[in-house]
């Protein structure tokens, strides 16, 4: 088990633009934590800076309280697995699962047991005698998974990406065991990814990078419920938030979206102001709430498209200026997004009333947050 804590860290690769903007991070000891982030946003360099695979330009990493910047992969005993599966494919499923046991001079007598348990958390005992040359890219990825489980002395677990080349149905499966596995061995965990699902239902914390850069660190909960950038708003949700170009009126919290004034949380608009910037009101397809036509503080929208999912539906439609006719061409172009429940009926071309509550809405000055915890 180990605290990990980045200080000042930054990279960039010769000749390239910087992969890692200035950041300090601390993973704390046996959390399970996802980096989470579009490809090429520096989620890798940042995990093999923890690992030791790679220097970085500027700053410090420290395990445990110790620097360890320079110290090579091996002196900080950390397991990492990589999105390709890394196996010795003459060497039978047992003897790769065993191998970093055997390395660090493990007791055969105790090795044979701790292999058995990854083999059935894996559902892999049956081929624990197989060699593993032949044996489908899932198997080797369990198998790479394995030997980043087997040792239980290390500090930390890392990995990029493991599931990428697993077929879905096992993907669902491995992401629970690794879960479990967690609950049941206090290990610090840190998983990479680009796929927010993922993130969200291995992790306790999840770390959303973009460009270089840390944009929020939080819950699942909070990076839902509380966007601190209009960037997590779009990555974080299926669909994401919607952003509606805005101004400020007066003083009394209210925003001006085309020609219709909304009500929003005072304090934000206080913030918002001191900010600065270009604004936008970000409102998620789930906290639009449909209500009666002329509903004082809601807006007209016309229906533009409708998607039935199953358990719920989604609408794209587009704001309407106060007095446009339905269906009218001085509709405002901004779309929204709404999350309906299901057997909701609705066409293209209905009008739909929809209520944006100061509660559920955030105002976004140059992209940041006007909540109180964001500035
Ligand atoms: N060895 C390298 N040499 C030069 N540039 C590199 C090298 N490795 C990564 N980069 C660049 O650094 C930036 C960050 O890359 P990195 O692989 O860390 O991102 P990532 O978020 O892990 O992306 P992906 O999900 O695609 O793996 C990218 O612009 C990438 O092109």
């Amino acid at each position: 088990m180990a605290r990990i804590e980045l200080r000042g860290i930054s990279h960039t690769y010769a000749g390239g633009a910087p992969a890692l903007k200035p950041l300090d991070l601390v993973w704390e000891d046996g959390g399970a934590y996802a980096l989470l982030g579009p490809s090429g946003c520096g989620k890798t360099t940042l995990l093999n800076i923890i690992s030791g695979l790679l220097r970085p330009t500027k700053g410090e990493v420290l395990i445990d309280g110790k620097g360890v910047t320079h110290a090579p992969p091996e002196a900080r005993n950390i397991a990492q697995v990589f999105q390709f599966p890394v196996v010795y494919d003459t060497m039978t499923v047992f003897d790769n699962l065993a191998f970093p046991l055997r390395n660090r001079r493990v007791k055969e007598s105790e090795i044979r047991p701790r292999v058995e348990q990854i083999a059935d958390l894996l559902e892999m005992t049956n081929e624990l005698g197989r060699r593993a040359r032949g044996l489908s890219a899932d198997a080797l990825q369990k198998i790479s998974l394995g030997r980043g489980l087997v040792r239980k002395d290390v500090a930390a677990i890392l990995f990029d990406e493991p599931l990428t080349v697993i077929d879905p149905h096992a993907k669902w499966l491995l992401r629970r065991k690794l879960k479990q596995i967690h609950q049941t061995t206090p290990v610090t965990l840190v998983y990479v990814t680009h796929d927010q699902v993922e993130a969200l239902t291995l992790a306790d914390k999840v770390v959303v990078m973009n460009e270089g850069s840390v944009v929020q660190q939080g819950s699942p909960e909070d990076l839902f419920e509380r966007p601190a950038h209009t960037f997590v708003g779009h990555f974080i949700g299926s669909p994401g938030m919607n952003f509606l170009p805005c101004t400020l009126e007066g003083d009394d919290g209210a925003a001006r979206v085309g020609n219709h004034r909304i009500p929003v949380d005072p304090a934000q608009c206080a913030r918002a102001r001191a900010l600065g910037g270009s604004l936008v009101l970000g409102v998620r397809p789930e906290f639009l709430r449909r209500v009666e036509p002329e509903t004082a503080g809601a807006v007209p929208t016309t229906v533009r498209q409708v998607e039935e999912l199953g358990t719920h539906v989604i609408a794209s439609a587009t704001l309407r200026q106060v007095g446009a006719q339905e269906g009218g061409q001085n509709d405002a172009q901004q779309e929204l997004k709404v999350k309906l429940p299901e057997g909701t009926i609705i066409a293209a071309g209905d009008t739909l009333w929809l209520e944006l509550s100061p509660s559920r809405t955030t105002l976004y000055a140059d992209g940041r947050a006007a909540f109180a915890s964001s500035v």
